[in-house]
């Protein structure tokens, strides 16, 4: 499937046409601001030279969450960018090929969200931020910078996101929240990293899934709805900034949420009864677990998932 392309996009047919669909959407035509013009390299070193990053280094394009084939580093934000935007490094951690990627973090990485007014004020000066949700729906917005060849992960977050491509092209993946059946998830996070050539052996269900597929280039937004499963691979060196809000009512969101990745608060209790409900049956012998595991499931099935 191919992602759906929407040109002219205004706050109008946003709102009126994208939005209602919850599907993913590439959305052209929208003047995101100064940052489409000024966003070269040494501007960009300028304007955030007094900034640290923690980021992650990589050997590998494929960077892996699970296993963690990376390692998390420092570095002041101008030197990040030209590492960042070079195929081959003077200085490095691992070695001279290394793959950089930053996700912005807040001030107490622990407790506040990413926000690039707060963190990165000059620069966020220079973005139009598309009026597509109201103000206090606002929940972060996140600086994505990668070197070409890198890919991120496959994974879902919990909020509505529209990502804004300001520097270098990407290819994007994803996949409808129903194909998490096929997906090997671990968490937020897909087993599969090679998505277009996947071990099927050790993946076979992974046959059954629909990728939607699609191109950003410089000025494109991308409309992500809550519970997609996304995965990104940078075709270029690439700047981004993503902004995630909120849309279902506030108290069903963790509170304690500095990424915009946690369960909303019921998932994560149906989740811990759901632990101690497999605790108990694992006191049965295995043909009574089987049996009413079964059950259990059939009766999830029928109640809870969406009437196709
Ligand atoms: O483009 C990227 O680096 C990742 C984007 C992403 O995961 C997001 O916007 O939620
Ligand atoms: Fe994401």
């Amino acid at each position: 499937m191919e992602i759906e392309v929407v040109d002219n996009i205004t706050r109008d047919t946003f709102l009126n046409e994208v939005y209602p669909r919850r599907t993913p959407a590439i959305l052209r035509g929208f003047d995101l601001g100064p940052c489409m013009q000024k966003w070269d390299v040494p501007y960009l070193q300028d304007q955030g030279k007094h900034c640290h990053v923690k980021i992650h280094v990589s050997q590998q394009t494929q960077m892996d969450f699970i296993n963690k084939n990376f390692v998390y580093r420092s570095l002041p934000f101008d030197e990040f960018v030209k590492r960042a935007s070079q195929e081959e490094h003077e200085d490095f951690f691992i070695s001279n090929s290394e793959k950089y990627y930053l996700r912005a973090l807040g001030d107490d990485p622990r407790k506040d969200v990413a926000d690039i007014s707060v963190q990165f004020p000059e620069l966020a000066a220079d973005i139009i931020m598309p009026p597509f949700f109201d103000e206090e729906q606002f929940f972060s917005s996140v600086f994505r910078i990668g070197s070409k060849g890198m890919q991120l992960w496959t994974h879902y977050d919990v909020m509505d996101n529209i990502l804004l491509q300001i520097v270098g092209s990407k290819k994007v993946v994803l996949f409808a929240p129903s194909d998490a059946d096929f997906l090997y998830m671990n968490g937020d996070k897909s087993e599969i990293l090679d998505i277009d050539s996947p071990d099927l052996e050790r993946f076979p269900l992974f046959s059954g899934a629909t990728p939607y597929r699609g191109y950003l280039y410089p000025g494109d937004m991308l409309f992500i709805p809550a519970l997609w499963f996304h995965n990104m691979t940078y075709e270029d060196f690439g700047v981004a900034v993503n902004v995630f809000w909120r849309h279902l009512d506030p108290s069903l969101y963790d509170s304690k949420d500095p990424y915009g990745n946690r369960d909303p608060v019921p998932a994560q209790r149906a989740a811990q009864i759901m632990d101690r409900a497999m605790k108990a049956l694992e006191e049965l012998p295995e043909d009574y677990r089987d049996f009413y595991a079964r059950g259990l499931c059939h009766k999830i099935r029928n109640r809870l998932y969406k009437k196709v």
